[in-house]
């Protein structure tokens, strides 16, 4: 048996090959593999010519902010900088693939969402007429395709509406009026990443060697990290940039792709990096210990299986066993207070914890949580954007989103919907008469008006929230045309004076809990996933012992794939008891150390500070 020194060497080797090989290149790696070091160490040290720069492209800020750090500590920020880019795909795409083809006298208007213009559609159902959101529909389109796809996505915000259109077999019409109302805002020059994408390709399509010598004038290389989350748009792009010869490293693990409402497909993913000839595979993982990585093998499917991924770095000899809490009818609060019992007993500090869950609803309301990314109801936007204007750690991005969703917020308590749906807030603005500096002033003074809501704002805060609108028309001295759109709480009761004090008094140590996909290249000692018991539970786990990773199961499980190797020591997973004891007795029997937790005798006893201990 090679003992710790020759494994870490090993690794150690591995990652040296990834940073010095030329492109193009194939780097795949798994969980805690040290991607993100390697693409930054790439980027440091390998030589580019002069007045020429490397694009390293991510799909988060949050990796595209990693990156730029790491360049700034190295004492290097110039390698954050022009003639290099760091930034998201869509950035690139933009930047580079699309705005240089443009037409000339138009105006261009790149959003990040449809929700930035208030994208509707009417469908109706032969009794009454329904109102969508473009953004509640996934997009895709195949390469060389004519037109988009639509696909009316269910969520909560729309169940109502998606239940009877099923039932009267009118998913697909609505899918096609959300086709035509996305062809009529791209030709107003309303461009998503989506449509974005779908220009890109047909420039490069069109004008390969125009493309080509824009990008190969400007970039030796371009990195693509998390290529996994890569949609079938995206890898076409990067073949054609590949067939014009731009080096290509296309860093990755599939077994990580979640974003499969993007259009993410794995096994594209892994066929487009074995197209580009030398590969390199990392299978040290650096974070989680033993019982963790033999647990993430068992959630590969039976046809992407591999040997366990080697434990090399600190928690390489840590004992933790899987922690099995057996939940019953999905009250995730008794499962906290266990897990908070164990991580304490492992000395884990409550800021070194985490609890994952794939909705914000699943997740324990003794956690605090504080998504990146704005929600789709519009009181929930409007108390995003209020905590996220509040921070000082936003990025300027980010900030400006929340800006525009307070003033969305002020022209909808004032307005009809009519008055500003499909249009983004500069065309409302310039139709309605309203001056647009006085309305980001107006959001401004309302983010600093109003204490941080809770998640979701409760009935007191949106109480609070309405008295400011009322206070702040667009135009001095309008009346409001229409009551509709005062912010609805969430009907906890909270009156107006205890949100204020809410916000002052919160737990200064609160478990920190996420939404899985908010979480991807993060890492915490002790982490705690629910997977709650709904209609799904059952064929996940059936799922997971088979090996067979069918349908939306195989997304499901990559998910709860991310979630488990986020943790480095201790990893809890919170499961519907009737599961427990063959999930723990099938583990046992792959030598995967897991047992199931101690039954909870105080289900009251909640853990919000993170370091109380049970009865
Ligand atoms: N050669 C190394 N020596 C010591 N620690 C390392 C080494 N390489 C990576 N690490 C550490 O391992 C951890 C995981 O690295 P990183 O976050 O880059 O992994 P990753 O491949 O991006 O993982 P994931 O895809 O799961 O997010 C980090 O704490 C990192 O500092």
């Amino acid at each position: 048996m090679t003992s710790l020194e020759q494994r870490r060497a090993a690794a150690v080797r591995h990652q040296r090959r990834a940073i010095e090989l030329a492109a193009p290149l194939y780097v795949q790696a798994c969980p805690g593999a040290g991607k993100t070091r390697v693409i930054v160490d790439r980027h440091l040290s390998s030589p580019r010519r002069p007045g020429r720069g490397r694009a390293v492209v991510s799909f988060t800020h949050v990796a595209c902010d990693e990156v730029t750090r790491r360049c700034r500590e190295a004492g290097l920020p110039q390698l954050a900088a022009f003639p290099n880019f760091v930034g998201t795909i869509d950035t690139f795409i933009w930047r580079y693939l699309v705005r240089p083809f443009l037409d000339f006298g138009r105006t261009w208007n790149r959003i990040d969402s449809w929700d930035r213009v208030n994208a509707t559609v009417a469908v109706w159902d032969g009794e009454i007429s329904h109102t969508l959101r473009l953004s509640d529909f996934q997009w895709s389109r195949e390469p060389g395709a004519d037109e988009c796809q639509a696909s009316l996505q269910f969520n909560t915000r729309n169940a109502r509406a998606y239940r009877t259109l099923e039932k009267k077999n009118l998913l697909d019409a609505a899918a096609r009026r959300a086709v035509d109302q996305r062809n009529k805002l791209a030709l107003q020059g309303n461009l998503t990443g989506h449509e974005a994408r779908i220009r890109a390709l047909r420039s490069l399509l069109q004008r390969p060697a125009d493309v080509a010598s824009l990008v190969a004038g400007r970039f030796d290389e371009i990195v693509i990290d998390e290529a996994q989350d890569c949609s079938a748009l995206d890898l076409a792009i990067l073949a054609e940039l590949r067939d014009v010869g731009i080096p290509l490293v296309f860093v990755c693990d599939p077994d990580q792709a979640i974003y499969e409402f993007r259009g993410a497909q794995p096994d594209r993913v892994r066929t487009f990096g074995e197209s580009l000839g030398s590969r390199i595979d990392l299978a040290g993982n650096w974070r989680s210990s033993p019982a963790i990585c033999a647990l993430a093998a068992t959630l590969r499917p039976a046809s992407a299986a591999r040997p366990m991924d080697d434990p090399v770095g600190p928690n390489h000899d840590e004992q933790a066993e899987i922690l099995l809490i057996p939940v019953e009818k999905s009250n995730t609060t008794p499962p906290l207070a266990v897990f908070n019992d164990y991580a304490d007993e492992k000395e884990i500090a409550a800021e070194r914890r985490l609890v994952l869950a794939h909705a914000a609803a699943k997740l324990p309301t003794t956690t605090q949580s504080t998504a990146p990314a704005a929600p789709a109801n519009r009181t929930a936007r409007a108390g995003w954007a209020v905590r996220v204007a509040g921070s000082e750690t936003a990025y300027a991005t980010l900030r400006d989103t929340a800006y525009e969703i307070l003033e969305r917020a002020i022209l909808c308590y004032w307005y009809t919907d009519a008055d500003i749906e499909n249009r983004t807030i500069a065309v409302a603005c310039e139709q309605l008469g309203i001056d647009r500096s006085r309305l980001r002033h107006l959001a401004a003074c309302m983010a600093a008006a109003l204490p941080a809501p809770g998640e979701p704002p409760s009935t007191g805060w949106c109480t609070a929230a309405n008295n400011y609108l009322r206070t702040a028309p667009p135009v001095p001295g309008m009346t409001r045309r229409d009551n509709r759109g005062s912010l609805r709480g969430s009907g906890s009761g909270a009156t107006a004076k205890e949100t204020k004090q809410d916000a002052a008094s919160e737990p200064s140590v609160r478990t920190r809990a996420r939404v899985i996909h908010q979480v991807k290249g993060e890492e915490e000692e002790a982490v705690l996933v629910i997977v709650p018991d709904d209609n799904r539970a059952d064929v996940l786990v059936r799922g997971w012992l088979s090996g067979h990773h069918t349908g939306d199961i195989a997304e499901s499980l990559r998910v709860l794939y991310v979630a488990a190797t986020r943790a480095q020591r201790l990893l809890a997973l919170a499961l519907p008891s009737r599961h427990c004891d063959e999930i723990a007795k099938w583990l046992t029997a792959r030598d995967v150390p897991a047992q199931i937790a101690a039954e909870i005798k105080d289900s009251n006893v909640v853990a919000d500070t993170g370091s109380e201990r049970r009865e």
